[in-house]
C-alpha cells in the first residue's frame, strides 16, 4: 500500500478536515473523536467499522470510553497515510 502523494494528501486531507479529522504534527495519522448519546450507540459503531476493518485488513487504534470513540488511523505498513486511511475514515463518518 503505498503512502498518499502530495497531490492526493492536498485532495483528500482537507475534505477531511472539514468533516472534523486533524491531522497528526508529524503528518502520519489522522484522529477524531467521535461522541454519541449513549454506550450502545458507541459500541454499535465500534461493530459496525470493525467489519470494514476486517473486511479491508486496515485496523484502527481507537479507545472508547462510555459514549465516546477516539479514533486514529494510519497505515502501519508504511509509517504514515495511504488510500486504505481516507477510506476507513470516510466509512466511519457514513456509519457514525
Ligand atoms: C499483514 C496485514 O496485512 C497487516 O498487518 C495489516 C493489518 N491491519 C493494518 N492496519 C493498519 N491500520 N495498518 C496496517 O499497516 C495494517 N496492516
Amino acid at each position: 500500500m503505498p503512502a498518499l502523494t502530495t497531490q492526493e494528501r492536498d485532495r483528500h486531507l482537507p475534505e477531511l478536515e472539514a468533516a472534523g479529522w486533524t491531522v497528526a504534527e508529524d503528518g502520519a495519522s489522522i484522529a477524531k473523536t467521535y461522541k454519541f448519546k449513549t454506550f450502545p450507540m458507541a459500541f454499535g459503531f465500534m461493530t459496525r467499522a470493525a467489519l470494514y476493518a476486517e473486511k479491508w485488513d486496515h485496523h484502527p487504534d481507537w479507545s472508547n470510553t462510555y459514549n465516546t470513540v477516539a479514533v486514529q488511523l494510519s497505515t502501519h505498513d508504511i509509517g504514515g497515510l495511504s488510500d486504505l486511511d481516507v477510506k476507513l475514515a470516510k466509512k466511519m463518518d457514513e456509519l457514525a
